[in-house]
């Protein structure tokens, strides 16, 4: 089997001091890893002066050997939060209203990824696999076919493609769309993305399709299919079972006294929807006063991206809505939302998961969310909650028996937040066995073994 060599920008280090990585990537790339063995090659998230960049630092952990680099601070600020988190995100999560496009970032972004290629040359062996992760290494396979590498190169998005009118208005659209064209295989998160992304090149005259996933350009071939990324399903249905019991567990139900648990887990990030969300959950209240006081919103929303300043804006902004709330309708014994800014371990949010009647994910674009997916595998099977989810996240194509809502409809939300406190144990339970067979026909482990099967069968037509 060739060795692996996975590249992202976030990697969980495993530095044992218990922090939980709060972000799907890195616990979906760390299931899988694990499993398969191989190199891990990404930033160490620490910053430093240009001429303190040292050499790679090496660790080992289990089957997988970590190779981290330094950046510099002008690095972090123009490539991680200048171009990949002020234009790439918020372009594919179709808010070209907050894109903040500038000439130094952009070239600081294409600088990181020359940086990055020169930091994995000396590492590749001629059979080795490679497989670059999300928006902030598109130019990465460009970077390293320049430097004569022919090995193949898989890349795997995993955020949305956003459709051509929004991509296209993204300036130097034309050097990020032709730099994917030097992957061997593409993945997205659902067949919209990729269709997205083919209509992208279509627009731009870019290659011909060959078929539905096979592209031509020039004399290289590639391919672009979708590959939903999944959760370590079993894995998880076991860590929801065992919180029962655990100090945590019983201080929560404690403290909820006979209320009805409603759940939100998010980065706290605009896309994910959250002042909607809050906006939807004051409206049910108000318009079903007798739940108040009978249900408490929980909503455990770790800082992101803290240095970007729409993120700065957006912490102050939902502190003060859940405040106002809380402000408006808590009584001296009841307050409705407990908003937390700190990131909970996965065991503890399996046994938050399987406690509560009922989740709220509700972002207002998602590559994937997988928060629905382990909210879904948590449940007690013979009384399990019910998963209120975005129709514009990744999952909703895929967990199609959840209360599917418009993020964005603030009191079509709030009247499904009550349809789904009173829906019958009958249809929660249809339509946890529907979304749970979803869960194990597709979960982590197959996720990355379809990946990798396409990338080490694929054969580039010269
Ligand atoms: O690395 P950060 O800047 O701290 O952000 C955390 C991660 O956020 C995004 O996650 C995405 O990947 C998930 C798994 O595929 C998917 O479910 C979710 O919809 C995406 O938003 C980002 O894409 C990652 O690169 C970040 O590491
Ligand atoms: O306090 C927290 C909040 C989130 N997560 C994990 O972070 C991931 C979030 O992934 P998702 O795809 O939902 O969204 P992203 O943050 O990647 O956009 C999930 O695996 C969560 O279990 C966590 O470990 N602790």
């Amino acid at each position: 089997m060739s060795r692996l060599i996975v590249v992202s920008n976030r990697v969980p280090i495993p530095d044992k001091t218990g922090t939980a990585p709060a972000g799907g990537l890195a616990v979906a790339l760390q299931s899988a890893l694990e499993a398969r063995g191989g190199l891990w090659l990404g930033w160490s998230g620490q910053s430093c002066a240009e001429d303190r960049i040292g050499p790679l630092q090496m660790l080992r952990d289990g089957n997988i050997d970590y190779a981290l680099t330094d950046l510099t601070e002008r690095d972090v600020e123009e490539y991680y939060q200048g171009f990949a988190n002020r234009v790439l995100w918020p372009i594919c999560h179709y808010r070209l209203d907050l894109a903040e496009y500038g000439r130094r970032e952009m070239a600081g972004y294409f600088r990181v990824n020359r940086f990055f290629a020169s930091r994995l040359l000396p590492l590749i062996g001629e059979n080795d696999l490679f497989w670059i992760h999300d928006y902030h290494l598109i130019p990465l396979a460009a970077e390293l076919r320049r430097q004569g590498v022919k090995n193949r190169i898989g890349f795997f998005l995993h955020i949305p493609w956003p459709a051509p009118d929004v991509f296209l208005a993204m300036p130097v659209h034309e050097e990020i769309l032709s730099s994917l064209t030097a992957y061997d295989v593409l993945g997205f998160q659902t067949e919209h993305d990729r269709e997205n992304f083919a209509a992208c090149l279509a627009r731009q005259g870019l290659g011909n399709r060959l078929d539905k996933a096979h592209f031509a350009l020039g004399s290289r071939t590639f391919t672009a299919r979708p590959y939903p990324i999944g959760i370590e399903t079993n894995e998880f249905v076991t860590l929801a079972q065992r919180a029962a019991g655990t100090t945590l567990h019983k201080r929560m139900l404690d403290s909820l006294d006979g209320k009805g648990l409603i759940i939100g887990v998010d980065r706290l990030d605009y896309s994910k929807g959250i002042t909607q969300r809050i906006d939807a959950f004051e409206t049910f209240l108000k318009r079903n006063p007798d739940s108040q006081r009978k249900v408490a919103l929980l909503q455990i929303t770790p800082k992101s991206r803290s240095e970007v300043p729409e993120y700065e804006a957006m912490q102050r902004a939902v502190a003060e809505q859940a405040g106002r709330v809380n402000g408006a309708l808590g009584t001296v014994d009841w307050v409705p939302i407990r908003y937390i800014n700190r990131s909970l371990r996965r065991p503890a949010l399996a046994g938050l998961y399987r406690m509560a009647k009922l989740a709220l994910v509700t972002p207002l674009r998602d590559g994937m969310n997988l928060v629905a997916k382990e909210f879904v595998a948590a449940q007690n099977e013979a009384d399990p909650g019910v998963l209120l989810l975005s129709r514009f996240a990744g999952a909703a194509h895929e967990l199609k028996d959840a209360v599917l809502v418009n993020p964005y409809d603030v009191e079509g939300t709030a009247d499904a937040i009550a349809r789904s406190l009173t829906m019958p144990l009958e249809e929660r339970r249809d339509r946890w066995k529907s979304m749970m067979n979803a869960l194990r026909a597709n979960d982590v482990f197959t996720w990355c073994d379809t990946f990798l099967g396409d990338l080490s069968r694929y054969e580039q037509v010269e």
